[in-house]
């Protein structure tokens, strides 16, 4: 697997402040990766140290297997920060001729590279209008077009999904995919965990500076397997005492109850959420105590029901 984007350790502190501690990212090369966080997790700050506008503290960056440097920066990555900046009077083809000029490019290719590029974020119509005319969704488009104008392998794209009605959204999204099979490596950011899972192949979630989860979708989500409740039912009625006496030995165990209607269903509340492995480690104790068992359930906490977890109890 070729890594587009790896950092080791990357940690970054503004005066005495801890934004970003000891962050280890790894993104593959030709992926859509969602960086998500609630406000003020650092992701901001990983995304600008990633293009090379701010220089970490300690630790290391790498892009496509090369030392980030100020020039291999410029070179291999495309950012479109959080903001689009005011450009009274510029028409759209100005703005993009413009930064393309600034790459160096001019007469024919400088024409060609605009036209496409205008071409591929659906904005040939809009040429000739002036930017500040144009919706928010056409803008950010247009901002994802600059970013393009050198041809980077690497796109860092900060909150492109904000302020998007759920219509410019779709086609955002589809606008990634068409850039991913591109060849594109494409790592963008988000507080809203919703607006990105969809076209992500992978994910982290990064609070207080520190990731907390990361892997591609499925891996995350069976990391976040399983819940703080389990639901049992065992084949014979007698098997009850030995059930319950063997699980109120377990430190992970809260609390045992039954319905009465059917004392052969058992829901078990767990102190903490437990992992597969603790899933698995409490069956077949239940198993070598003697007890037959017919449904074994562990509720799952969704991705999304992580996040609002994680994001509620922060305080920021
Ligand atoms: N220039 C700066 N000087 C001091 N502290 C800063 C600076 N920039 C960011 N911070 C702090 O670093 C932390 C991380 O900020 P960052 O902008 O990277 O977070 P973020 O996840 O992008 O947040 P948001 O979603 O709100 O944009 C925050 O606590 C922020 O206040």
């Amino acid at each position: 697997m070729t890594l587009a984007i790896e950092t080791i350790n990357l940690t970054h502190r503004y005066r005495k402040f801890v934004a970003l501690d000891h962050l280890n990212l790894q993104v593959s090369q030709g992926s859509i990766y969602g960086f998500i966080g609630p406000n003020g997790a650092g992701k901001t700050t990983t995304l600008r140290l990633l293009a090379g506008l701010i220089t970490p503290t300690s630790g290391e960056i790498r892009l496509l297997g090369e030392r980030l440097t100020m020039r291999s920066a410029q070179r291999l990555v495309g950012y479109m920060p959080d903001f689009f900046g005011v450009y009274d009077d510029l028409r759209v083809w100005e703005y993009l001729d413009f930064f393309a000029r600034c790459y160096g490019l001019r007469g024919a290719r400088l024409r060609q590279v605009v036209d496409e590029l205008l071409d591929l974020v659906d904005l040939s119509a809009k040429r000739d209008a002036f930017v500040q005319t144009l919706s928010r969704g056409m803008q950010q488009r247009l901002c994802l077009a600059h970013a393009l104008v050198h041809d980077p392998p690497i796109l860092l794209l900060d909150e492109p999904a904000s302020g998007l009605d759920p219509r410019a959204r779709v086609e955002l999204r589809e606008l990634l995919r068409t850039l991913r099979d591109m060849g594109k490596t494409i790592m963008l950011s988000s507080h809203i965990l919703s607006e990105l899972a969809e076209v992500c192949d992978a994910i982290g979630i990064i609070d207080h500076g520190r990731m907390i989860i990361s892997g591609s979708l499925a891996e995350v989500q069976q990391q976040l397997v399983t819940g703080s409740r389990i639901r049992l039912r065992i084949v014979h009625e007698r098997d009850l005492t030995s059930a319950v006496s063997f699980l109120q030995q377990q430190p992970l165990v809260q609390a045992i109850s039954t319905v009465p209607a059917d004392p052969r269903s058992l829901t078990i509340e767990l102190t903490q959420t437990v992992n597969e492995e603790q899933c698995a480690g409490l069956l077949a104790g239940l198993v070598q105590a003697g007890v037959a068992i017919s449904e074994f359930s562990a509720r799952s906490e969704s991705l999304e029901e992580f996040f609002l977890r994680l994001t509620m109890t922060d305080a920021r």
